[in-house]
């Protein structure tokens, strides 16, 4: 094995490329075809606190003229104000390519008052975060599972089928509408590959393997080394695998109850543990759906379009039960 990699990596002659800069665009960046646009901070009132990220903040907002509410993210850029900076050109960048209903839309991009922040001005979702209704219901059940699924599956079709990569699929980015509909959001990790290699699962994942949170990180995004390079497309059906087990059983599932889910936990558990376990009381097609996502081979996981037609997803399309608290367990 240790010869194996000794040469393995006299073999690797080729150094991945550095990535491609990102230009910063002006601000405030008009959305031309958007009667949604918002072009001045001015325009809106601060409501209340939406949630805190490692970013910034989200605030809840009201636009002056048209009483229109939106959530406001307040991007800050700390002592790494360069890297920050190009993290948030990236994430305006892709905002401004997205317009769909499974996506969370940008209505704008502007600068705060000093330099040290930008802020997003995005579409409000009423009912909050996937992680906040895991938090107030802990788990959900099976028919609303299929119905998220459904939905970030027919996302992911769309941003993958335009060369995006979401890189960071978790509960507190995929966001609920006020009827319970459930779009993607957060850009920050994602990158552009080239559309045409989108129609697979081995599109490469990008230049940071660690972008994104690691507790919903494939395999080959861990270790590209053992398990491969190329998991970029496959590394979000990956992560939505893992988010609808948390959904079942109510707890991140990797780890043990109590357990933090730290990087050297995690490699141990998705690199060289078996599949993640599935509770008994799960459905033969959940655990069928679940065993595609969950495949460690990034080549033999289930491709977004193969999962959109697995007999788990193919006979629920609701999430109205996620705003409804008649539907829960
Ligand atoms: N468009 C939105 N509408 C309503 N609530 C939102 C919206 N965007 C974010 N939120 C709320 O704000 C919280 C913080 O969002 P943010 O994207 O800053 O961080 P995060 O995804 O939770 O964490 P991190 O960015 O650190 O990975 C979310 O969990 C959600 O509850």
């Amino acid at each position: 094995m240790v010869m194996v990699r000794e040469r393995r990596h006299q073999q690797a002659l080729k150094l991945p490329l550095p990535p491609p800069p990102v230009a910063m665009p002006e601000f405030p960046y008009h959305f031309p075809d958007s009667p949604g646009t918002v072009d001045r901070l001015s325009d809106l009132e601060k409501l209340s606190v939406l949630g805190h990220g490692s970013s910034g903040t989200v605030y809840k907002v009201r636009h002056l003229r048209t009483s229109s509410l939106f959530a406001l993210k307040v991007l800050r850029f700390g002592p790494n104000a360069a890297d920050a900076r190009r993290q948030a050109a990236r994430e305006a960048d892709i905002l401004t390519r997205v317009d769909s209903p499974l996506v969370v839309l940008c209505h704008g991009v502007l600068e705060g008052s000093g330099d040290d922040h930008l802020c997003l001005v995005m579409e409000y979702m009423a009912g909050g975060s996937l992680h906040d209704v895991l938090r107030a219901r802990r788990r959900l059940p099976e028919g609303l599972i299929a119905g998220v699924a459904r939905r970030v599956l027919e996302g992911l079709r769309y941003l993958h089928g335009m060369g995006v990569v979401h890189r960071d699929i978790k509960p507190s980015n995929l966001l609920i509408g006020s009827h319970g509909e459930v779009k993607i959001a957060d850009f920050g990790a994602s990158r552009v590959v080239a559309a045409a290699a989108a129609v697979g699962p081995a599109a490469g994942g990008g230049d940071d393997a660690c972008a994104g949170t690691c507790a919903y990180m494939s395999p080959e995004r861990f270790d590209s080394e053992g398990f491969g390079d190329g998991g970029g497309f496959a590394g979000d059906v990956w992560a939505l695998g893992v988010v609808l087990l948390e959904c079942f059983v109510g707890r991140f599932p990797l780890v043990e109850a109590g357990e933090r889910p730290d990087w050297a936990t995690l490699i141990f558990v998705v690199c060289f543990g078996g599949p993640p376990a599935v509770p008994d009381a799960a459905s033969p097609e959940f655990r069928s759906f679940l065993g595609r996502c969950l495949e460690k081979d990034w080549r033999k996981r289930g491709t977004v379009g193969e999962l959109l037609s697995h007999p788990f997803v193919a006979k629920c399309c609701s999430t109205e039960g996620l705003v409804d608290d008649t539907f829960y367990i």
